[in-house]
C-alpha cells in the first residue's frame, strides 16, 4: 500500500527569498506527502552538502527517483533513506544534494503517515512515544550571521520551562518578543529583524543579556510560571586565527570558557548552543564539566546531526545535548539514529529549524515523536509560526 509510485521535485521560495527544493511523494494507494528543505546561514563545516536547487533536483531525478519509484515503501523509512544513500553514493550527499535528499525523505514519511491515516508524529514516534511535549526555544534577540550590525552572539532564546502547556509556552515566547521590543523602544534603540524574526538591534552582547533578562522576568511575573533563557553563540562564526572575535575585542579559548560559565551563572541560562568552535571537542568538554550540571551545553555545528561526530563527542564528554537538523545530515533515518545514540548516552536531543525555512512543519512532528525536551523554531514570522501552530495542533490532537 505504501509503495512509492511517484516522486516529483520543484523549486520553491524559502523565507530569505532563495530557491529551495520541495518534494511530492505519492504511493500506490493514494498516500501523499509534501516537504521542503530548509537552509542554513551559519552552517557547520561538516554538514551534508546543499547543492544549488536546480542541480540538486536534476541529480535527484537522474539518480534517486528511479531507485524510489516502484522500488521502496513510504511506510518503511529506513528503506526509503537507504535508497537515497545508495543513489547518492557519497558520504555527505554531494551528488544529489542534502536538500533533495531531506525533502524526499520527509515527504516520504508524510506519505507513509497518510496511507496509515495517522498524524506524522504518531507514525514516526509510534505507540510508545510517551506524552511529553517540547518546550519551544524562542529567538528574541539576535545577530551574528542572521543580522549584520547586531549582537555578536547569534541568538538569545526565551525558554518558558514552567509553562503548563505547549500553547501557553508558545504565547509566552511571543510576549517576551513583544516585551523586548518595548524595552528597546524605552532605550531609544531602533531594531530591525533578523532572518528568524528576532530583533536585531545594534546593542552590545552585555546589553542584550540585560534586555533579555528584563523581558523574561516581566513576562514571568505577568504569566506566573517560570521562564528562563538560553543562547546560541554560534562560536564557529566568531573563531578566527585561534581566538573568538567580539567586534574589536577578542577572547582566547580559556577566556571564552570563563565568559560562558560566568553568563550561565549570572543569568541562570538553561541552554547554551555552540559556545566554542566546531573543532574544539576539548573546550566543549571543559565547559560541560564546569556547568553541565545546571545547563544544557548543546552541539550544533560541533555534531551536525552526525553519529560519527556525536560518538567522538561522547568519548570525551563534549556537551550534554545535541541539536538535530535533518538537513544537516540528509535523511530522517540519520536524524533518528543521532537522537537514539544521544539518548542512549544520557544526552538530550533538541530539534531545530534553520534560518532559511519554508512553511513545512515536519520538525514539529519530529520533536514530539522523539520526545525532545526543546524545539528551536523561532517565535514569530510565518515560517516559524507554521511550526509553532502545528505544535499546538499536535498537543490538541494527542490528548
Ligand atoms: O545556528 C543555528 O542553530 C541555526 C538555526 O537557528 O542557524 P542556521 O540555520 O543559519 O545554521
Ligand atoms: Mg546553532
Amino acid at each position: 500500500m505504501t509503495r512509492i509510485t511517484s516522486v516529483s521535485l520543484r523549486r520553491v521560495l524559502d523565507s530569505r527569498g532563495n530557491p529551495t527544493v520541495e518534494a511530492d511523494v505519492l504511493t500506490e494507494s493514494g498516500g501523499f506527502g509534501r516537504a521542503a528543505a530548509p537552509s542554513g546561514a551559519s552552517t557547520g563545516e561538516y554538514e551534508a552538502i546543499e547543492l544549488p536547487p536546480t542541480e540538486a533536483i536534476a541529480a535527484a531525478r537522474r539518480h534517486a527517483v528511479p531507485r524510489l519509484v516502484n522500488e521502496v515503501h513510504a511506510g518503511n523509512q529506513r528503506e526509503v533513506d537507504a535508497a537515497l544513500r545508495a543513489a547518492d553514493g557519497s558520504e555527505n550527499f554531494s551528488e544529489i544534494g542534502a536538500n533533495s535528499a531531506v525533502a524526499i525523505s520527509m515527504a516520504a514519511a508524510k506519505a507513509g503517515a497518510d496511507v496509515l491515516g495517522a498524524p506524522l508524529y504518531q507514525h514516526l514516534g509510534g505507540a510508545f512515544r510517551g506524552d511529553n511535549f517540547p518546550t519551544p526555544l524562542g529567538n528574541v534577540i539576535g545577530g551574528g550571521e542572521h543580522a549584520k550590525e547586531a549582537t555578536n552572539i547569534q541568538e538569545f532564546l526565551a525558554a518558558p520551562v514552567g509553562a503548563p502547556s505547549v500553547s501557553e509556552a508558545v504565547f509566552a515566547n511571543a510576549k517576551v518578543h513583544a516585551r523586548a521590543s518595548e524595552i528597546l523602544d524605552e532605550r531609544d534603540v531602533p531594531a530591525a529583524k533578523g532572518d528568524e524574526g528576532a530583533w536585531a538591534p545594534a546593542v552590545s552582547d552585555a546589553d542584550a543579556f540585560e534586555i533579555m533578562a528584563e523581558a523574561v522576568s516581566d513576562i514571568e511575573d505577568e504569566l506566573g510560571f517560570e521562564i528562563r533563557f538560553g543562547l546560541d553563540i554560534a562560536a564557529s562564526e566568531m573563531f578566527e586565527d585561534g581566538v573568538y572575535h567580539y567586534g574589536d575585542e577578542t577572547k582566547t579559548t580559556d577566556e571564552q570558557i570563563d565568559y560562558v560559565a560566568e553568563m550561565v551563572d549570572e543569568y541562570d541560562l538553561v541552554y547554551v548552543e555552540d559556545p566554542l568552535d566546531e573543532n574544539d571537542y576539548e573546550g566543549f568538554a571543559e565547559l560541560t564539566e564546569r556547568v553541565g550540571d545546571r545547563t544544557l551545553i548543546c552541539g550544533d555545528d560541533l555534531f551536525v546531526t552526525n553519529v560519527d561526530r556525536l560518538s567522538d563527542g561522547i568519548d570525551v564528554g563534549a556537551a550534554n545535548s545535541i541539536l538535530i537538523k535533518p538537513n544537516q545530515i540528509g535523511t530522517l533515518t540519520d536524524a533518528f539514529d543521532a537522537v537514539e545514540l544521544a539518548s542512549r548516552n544520557g544526552m538530550d536531543a533538541v530539534i531545530s529549524h534553520r534560518s532559511g525555512e519554508t512553511e513545512d512543519t515536519t520538525i514539529a512532528h519530529l520533536a514530539v515523536a522523539t520526545d525532545a525536551p526543546f524545539i528551536k523554531t523561532g517565535t514569530v514570522q510565518g515560517e516559524r509560526t507554521a511550526k509553532l501552530n502545528e505544535l499546538i495542533r499536535i498537543a490538541d490532537d494527542a490528548v
